[in-house]
């Protein structure tokens, strides 16, 4: 097997569990969320996300996916509410996508699947790090949101118009200014479990919360991220693509949601 991980069938998800045995664990995600098994919990506070643009640090492709990263050494770009105790502070968000419409998404819903899926990953502040909240099971909140085939979104289109100056692993430009919350769909109704994070470490860290409302994209707006490679300059071109986990074990869990 290759070094690294990845999404290839040399170093797909069907290889991890070589390197990182939490894979066989029972607290994986994603997971599919059949909604007619999810259970309303009561007193469930709303979703406060509070982002600042001014926290946007740089635009990269690490390899895996494309990913925005923020400031945050402060409680500025904050999750709040829902499931959650207590301030969790933006890291990063980043997509998984596939290599035609029809699939891509990492949950999937009445094993419905989307053709790509947002990932906005925050930490929970009591701990030093992110690093650090890995270690813990109330560590990580990762806000989900499906990519529903629709009308171009231009608030995708302020990140896809930079692909070009980042088409290879470790690439990485300057993206001030972009406010993370222009990315939401206007319900905040939403399913909630105990899981883990899709990729290596797949630490079993992370509250998910995963939006019951998609945001639109379009064809050619997929066509887009599939025009990014898993490659590192000068090395054989691979597209990024189908870089999602498939669904795993619920095992005991139960998913909650916010709607009645
Ligand atoms: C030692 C550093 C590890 C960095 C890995 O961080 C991650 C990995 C996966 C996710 S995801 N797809 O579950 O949202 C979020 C954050
Ligand atoms: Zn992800």
């Amino acid at each position: 097997m290759s070094a690294e991980w990845g999404y290839l069938p040399s170093n797909g998800p069907a290889t991890w569990a070589a390197t990182y045995p939490i894979a066989n664990g029972h607290k994986q995600s994603p997971i599919d969320i059949v909604t007619a098994h999810t259970t309303h919990k009561t007193y469930l506070p709303h979703l406060k996300l509070k982002y600042h643009p001014s926290d946007s640090i740089a635009l990269l492709n690490n390899g895996h996916t494309i990913e925005v990263t923020f400031v945050d050494d402060a409680n500025t770009s904050t999750l709040t509410g829902g499931p959650i105790t207590g301030t969790y502070r933006l890291a990063q968000f980043h997509f998984h996508w596939g290599s035609s419409d029809d699939h891509g998404s990492e949950h999937t819903v009445n094993k419905a699947k989307f053709p790509a899926e947002l990932h906005l990953v925050h930490w929970n502040g009591k701990y030093p790090s992110f690093k650090e909240a890995l270690n813990h099971p109330d560590g990580v909140a990762v806000v989900g949101v499906f990519l529903k085939i629709g009308a171009a979104n231009p608030n995708l289109q302020k990140i896809l118009d930079n692909v070009a100056a980042i088409q290879t692993k470790g690439e990485q430009i300057s993206f001030p200014n972009y406010d993370a919350h222009t990315l939401l769909p206007h319900s905040l109704e939403f399913w909630t479990y105990g899981g883990s994070l899709t990729t290596p470490p797949l630490s079993e860290c992370v509250t998910w919360i995963v939006l019951q409302d998609p945001i639109s994209v379009s064809s050619a707006q997929m066509a887009e991220f599939r025009s990014l490679k898993f490659n590192a300059a000068g090395e054989t071109a691979c597209c990024m693509q189908d870089n999602y986990r498939p669904t795993q074990n619920l095992s005991e869990r139960k998913v909650h949601r916010s709607t009645l």
